[in-house]
């Protein structure tokens, strides 16, 4: 019989993850199906979002081989059933206070701060490059883990070392930049293009370095199809209606953005499944619950 979520203590809730104690050493981590834009957490949440980046994440914490904080099977009866598919049994690890991002490509926040100094978290870039350039070899960019209602801010590979110690700093920019380095050549045989993205480690009782979080999802991660560069593959549909003239909302205005129409939902319902799919190989439909 599996536990109701209500029999576990809730330690914190993002804007679109939540997470539970299951006991002295594990947590459950939950996606939901709320999705955010332009800061925003929208009103009108996605159906499966939360299962498909669960799925995602199981899935890149299986094939990667990087030690990760994964303390159970998808179906671990400790997971309560309101949740199942959406919600991993986790280690609780002592959280590195650094987001560890890896950059394929010049592209977001990572083309603001190039296009402001030329550089990119301290790491000097040729002049000249054009949005979506690619970055050979990929880039260790971290920022610190700013406070709710925050942003994070770009610091340097020599202020995480200040901060961490240089071997802990070392490590983290060699596991970020390896792991990265695996996923893209996944995602590249499967006809897509891994553009960035960002990693949380902990550490475990031993002092070794864990991957935690999430893994490689779209919330975590940017990518493009293969043949088209810049193309954002699961929220181009609701940006693009939320900064349609239908929607009757301003980026810029202040407002709260409106709820989503059916339509918009569901295509990007799709997109979702149709990254993972693509990603895996693996039908959506078998993915939990499936009468588990
Ligand atoms: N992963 C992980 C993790 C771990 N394995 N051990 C200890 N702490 C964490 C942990 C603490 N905060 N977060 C961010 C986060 C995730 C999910 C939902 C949220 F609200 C917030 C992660």
């Amino acid at each position: 019989m599996r536990p109701s979520l209500a029999e576990y203590q809730h330690v914190h809730s993002g804007k679109v993850r939540d997470l539970y104690a299951v006991d002295d050493e594990h947590l459950l981590f939950v996606a939901s199906d709320r999705i955010s834009a332009y800061d925003h957490v929208l009103a009108t949440p996605i159906p499966d979002k939360g299962r498909v980046l669960t799925a995602l994440s199981g899935f890149f914490f299986e094939q990667l081989g990087a030690a990760s904080h994964l303390a159970g099977p998808p179906d671990d009866e400790r997971i309560p059933a309101e949740v199942l598919g959406r919600a991993l049994v986790v280690r609780k690890l002592r959280m590195v206070p650094v987001e560890c991002i890896a950059r394929g490509y010049l592209t977001g926040s990572g083309w603001a701060d190039y296009q402001a100094g030329g550089s990119v978290s301290g790491v000097a870039l040729p002049p000249g490059l054009a949005e979506n350039a690619r970055l050979r070899p990929p880039i260790f960019t971290p920022t610190t883990k700013a406070e709710v209602g925050e942003h994070d801010e770009s610091i340097s590979f020599a202020e995480v070392a200040e901060k961490l110690g240089a071997s802990l700093a070392e490590q983290l920019r060699d596991a970020t930049l390896r792991i990265f380095s695996s996923a893209s050549e996944l995602v590249a045989e499967r006809g897509l293009t891994l553009v960035d993205t960002k990693f949380e480690f902990g550490l475990d009782d031993e002092g070794r370095l864990v991957l935690a979080d999430e893994a490689l999802t779209p919330d975590s991660s940017r990518y493009w199809p293969a043949d088209s560069p810049g193309t954002s593959l699961d929220k181009q549909y609701v940006r693009n209606w939320l900064t349609s003239p239908a929607s009757g909302w301003s980026k810029s205005g202040g407002q709260e953005p409106p709820p989503l129409p059916a339509e918009v939902v569901e295509a990007t319902r799709r997109r979702y499944i149709q990254l993972y799919e693509q990603v895996t190989g693996l039908s959506f439909g078998e993915w939990l619950p499936s009468g588990a």
